[in-house]
């Protein structure tokens, strides 16, 4: 694929990381690049790490060993000050959507502007809050419900919506499309990759979604052996005969997505 050399520029550099849990050592020299303005699909079996991968980069699990640059600053041991300039520039959407059960849709999103810019007024946090549900796909009805009302899908947009409220540069997604059925999978594929385009977006994705990753993924990593074992397109990832990869995109369900609508997706995205 063609990148310009801004797309080529690296948000986010992960360098001999190494993170355990007491005996359990979970990544050991791991090393991964993320380009601005892709969407990086991060793959792997369950264990693995993946999440454990995306909370050492956002700072919320301090490594044993490596380093971990985003934006091109160490985003380890930051001054407290430093830490929140950095945070005010990502957007996360955890496993499950982690939105808080007593607030409504709106109230969600005004958590991270109120955390952030407590000086904004209760009119304007509304109007921001209104446009971040509709900009995620969501009717202006679901602002003042409560997560309880919703169902799967427009709790994953609320989420989405929450990520979105510091309009962050950098969005890290765990596993956005779990949990709900295929339209509603590939409707929030599509909502990732029109957001992706339109704020000029990076996207840190894991998911076990092959359609996932064939509609909407620049690149895919797969993380296994306690590392990441290879990154690259999804066919640059076919070439390579290692037996999880071959099993992963070769098996029967990587077989149906290659042939599934949603290959046609990707096709358009790399033009
Ligand atoms: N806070 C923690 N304390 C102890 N062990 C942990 C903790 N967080 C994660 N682990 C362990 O680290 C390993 C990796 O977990 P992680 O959730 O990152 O896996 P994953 O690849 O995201 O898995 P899945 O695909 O099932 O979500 C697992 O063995 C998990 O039990």
């Amino acid at each position: 694929m063609n990148q310009s050399s801004d797309e080529q520029e690296i948000l986010i550099r992960v360098r001999g990381l190494r993170n355990g849990f007491g005996e359990q050592i979970v990544h050991d020299n791991l090393d991964l690049d993320v380009r601005r303005g892709e969407i990086l699909g991060v793959v792997g079996g369950s264990g693995t790490g993946k999440s454990v991968l995306m909370r050492s980069i956002i700072g919320l699990q301090p490594p044993l060993d490596g380093t971990v640059e985003v934006f091109g600053e160490n985003s380890l041991g930051r001054e407290e000050t430093d830490a929140v300039a950095m945070r005010k520039r990502w957007g996360v959407l955890f496993q499950g959507g982690a939105l808080f059960s007593t607030l409504t849709v709106s109230e969600n999103v005004q958590v991270p502007l109120k955390e952030f810019y407590p000086g904004l007024d209760q009119a304007l946090l509304e109007e921001i809050a209104a446009y971040k549900v509709v900009m995620t796909g969501l009717p202006p009805e679901a602002a003042p419900k409560y997560p309880a009302e919703l169902s799967g899908g427009m709790k994953k947009r609320a989420g989405l919506a929450r990520a979105l409220a510091l309009d962050p540069d950098l969005l890290f997604l765990d596993e956005p499309t779990a949990g709900l059925d295929p339209i509603g999978a590939a409707a929030f594929d599509e909502l990732t990759a029109s957001l992706q385009k339109t704020l000029g977006l990076t996207v840190f994705l894991i998911t076990h979604d092959l359609d996932t990753l064939y509609a909407i993924c620049d690149r895919v990593a797969v993380l296994a052996d306690k590392r990441v074992i290879a990154v690259g397109t999804i066919d640059e990832l076919l070439a390579l005969d290692h037996p999880w990869i071959q099993e992963y995109f070769n098996g029967p369900r990587g077989r149906a997505a290659v042939a599934g609508p949603n290959r046609r997706v990707h096709e358009d995205k790399r033009g």
